[in-house]
This record gives structure tokens, sequence and C-alpha cells, in this order.
């Protein structure tokens, strides 16, 4: 049970956490803060959470543990305003899509990474964003990682790890370096790939009749597109290494592709998908599934 939770960044992910904490009876009060009063009043009026203040130190004064939930380059300044009001009790955890810049970062601001300070990335989420699109059961089934270093306080990792377990998800620890590489190959690249095929339709003479004739194909591949703009120019920039050496892997992947077509190589254009569907069905859909999520 975490008797006070400040939630700073309220939004889809801090929202959601809120909603689903407070429906498992898991948080005494949530405290709202950031810059958007707008957000906050919302989130009030809606249930999320039950205060809210702009003030950073007055938001948490007296609360057990601290959620960054804002864009990952903000979750940074999030970490510099909160550095006069670190105390060894008061526990601080993120949702950043990025870990090594904001341990960076951590590192940068305090010296040394505060013990208290698990860094944490629940991988779950929709295109929508903002306090509205916040859902009690968006983290069922679904995982979350942490990243803790080795001088991460063994008990603040402990109640990080039980308050994600209260919304339904499945805790896995990873190395941060680790984490980056992974979630660049199966979220920053299809997210690049979906933004960059949008863009380039829509920069195309032929635009309104590509749209016209879309249908479920196009939707499922693009929907990721309708994605917030700055929540993924801060990812990008943000794991710049790692979504580029993925963008690079595919690029050659596709450019044999591209070869097999142009050269109507009918084995390897079959073999490549048969090989991508067999990896689909048989290695992300069952793990997917196991936790009775769809297609
Ligand atoms: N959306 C997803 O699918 C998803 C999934 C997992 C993790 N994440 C990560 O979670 C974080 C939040 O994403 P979201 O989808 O909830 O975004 P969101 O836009 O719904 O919410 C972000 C909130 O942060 C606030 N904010 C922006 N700058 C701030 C600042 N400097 N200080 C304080 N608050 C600030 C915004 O006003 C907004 O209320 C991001 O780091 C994102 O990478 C997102
Ligand atoms: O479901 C979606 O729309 C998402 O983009 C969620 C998603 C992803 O799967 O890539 C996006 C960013 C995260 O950091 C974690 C999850």
């Amino acid at each position: 049970m975490i008797d006070r939770l400040v939630i700073v960044g309220l939004g889809l992910i801090g929202g959601s956490l809120a909603r689903a904490l407070k429906k498992q009876g898991a948080v005494g009060e949530v405290v709202g803060t950031g810059r958007r009063e707008a957000s906050l009043i919302r989130g009030q009026e809606l249930g999320v959470i039950d205060r809210w203040t702009l003030d950073l130190g007055e938001a948490v004064k007296d609360a057990d543990m601290v959620v960054i939930a804002a864009p990952t380059l903000a979750a940074e300044k999030v970490l510099e305003s909160l550095k006069p009001h670190m105390r060894p009790d008061l526990i601080v955890t993120d949702v950043a899509s990025v870990k090594g810049s904001l341990v960076a970062a951590a590192e940068r601001i305090f010296g040394e990474v505060p013990p208290q300070f698990v860094p944490g990335h629940p991988i779950a989420g929709s295109e929508q964003s903002g306090v509205e699109a916040a859902k009690d059961d968006l983290y069922v089934g679904h995982r979350v990682i942490l990243t803790p270093l080795p001088n991460t306080d063994a008990k603040a990792c402990e109640k990080v790890r039980t308050m994600w377990e209260a919304t339904g998800a499945e805790v896995v620890d990873m190395d941060v370096a680790e984490h980056d590489v992974v979630l660049a190959a199966t979220s920053h690249l299809p997210h690049v790939l979906a933004y960059g095929l949008v863009d380039a339709l829509a920069q195309s003479g032929s635009a309104q009749a590509i749209f016209r004739f879309a249908a479920g194909g196009f939707r499922d591949f693009t929907r990721i597109a309708s994605s917030d703009p700055v929540m993924w120019h801060d990812i990008v920039r943000a794991n710049r290494n790692a979504v580029l050496e993925s963008m690079d892997t595919f690029t050659e992947h596709l450019a044999e592709l591209r070869k097999a077509i142009e050269s109507d190589d009918s084995g390897a254009i079959l073999a490549t998908f048969e090989r991508a569907k067999k990896a689909r069905d048989e290695q992300f859909l069952t793990q997917y599934q196991v936790k009775g999520k769809g297609q």
C-alpha cells in the first residue's frame, strides 16, 4: 500500500497508473503535479487524482513515492527540479521509454544515481495521450521493465515492483543498455517506420487518392503514427544510437527484399514472408497471447 503517491506529468501513462492503483485500493492519496493546470484540473474532475498543485516541493512533501510520467527529455528536467526535495525515504521512479539517457541525467544531476531512484518502463500504451485517455486496465497482462543499478536500494525496488504488480502487470528486471537496444528494435523502429511511411505518402502528389483507398492493412500498420509527436521526438533523440542501428539493420534487410522482388526471385520472396509469418505467429503472438491479448 502506498499512502501518498505523486504523479509528475499527468497524462495517459501516469493517469492510467493512478486509476489502476485506486481501483485495486493499493494507494491512499494521489497528488498530481506538472506544468499544465488544465490537465491537473481535468484529472481531479475525472477522479484520477485526489488533489493537485503546481508546486513540486509541496507535492512531494510527505509522499512515499513519486512517479515521473513526463515525456523522456522533460523527465530529465523533472529530476533536476526534484533535487532540492529529495529525501532518503522518498522513492522516485519513472515511466520513460528510454532508460540510458535518464540514468545518465540522474548521474549528472546528483553526482551518482540516487539509491532510491528506480528506473522503470511499462510496455503498454496507445497512440492516444492525455489524462482523458487514462484507463484502469491499461497494464493488465503487460510487462513492466525495471532497470535497477547495482546501488539501487532493494526495498525501493520492491515497492516499485509491488506497485506495478497491483496494476495487473508482470514485472521483469533488465540491464539499462539492453533495454534501450531491445526497445529500439521492437518499439522505436516501428514508430519511425509508421511516421516515415505516412509522411512519405502524405507528401506525394497522389496523397488524397492513396488515403481514400487505404483500408485495414494501412490502418494497422500506421495506427502508431497518430502517437504524440513530442513524445516520439524525445524518444528517438534520447536513444539515438540504438535507433540508428535498428534503422540500419532494417534498411539492409529491406534492400535484400527489394533485390528479391526486382529480380523476381520467387524463392527468396516466399522465404522472407514465411520466416516473418512464422516468427510473428509462433514467437510474438504466443508470448503476447499468454497474457490474453489479441492479434
Ligand atoms: N504512450 C505510450 O504508449 C507510452 C508507453 C510507455 C511509456 N511511455 C512514456 O511515458 C511518458 C508519458 O507518456 P504519455 O503517453 O503519458 O504522455 P502524455 O502526453 O499523455 O502525458 C505526459 C504529461 O507530461 C506533462 N509534461 C510535459 N512536460 C512536462 C514537464 N517538463 N514537467 C512536468 N510535466 C510535463 C504533459 O503536460 C502531460 O500531462 C513518456 O516518457 C513516454 O515515453 C509512453
Ligand atoms: O500501443 C502503442 O500504441 C504503443 O506504442 C505502446 C508502446 C509500444 O509498444 O511501442 C510505445 C511506447 C512505449 O514506451 C511502450 C509501448
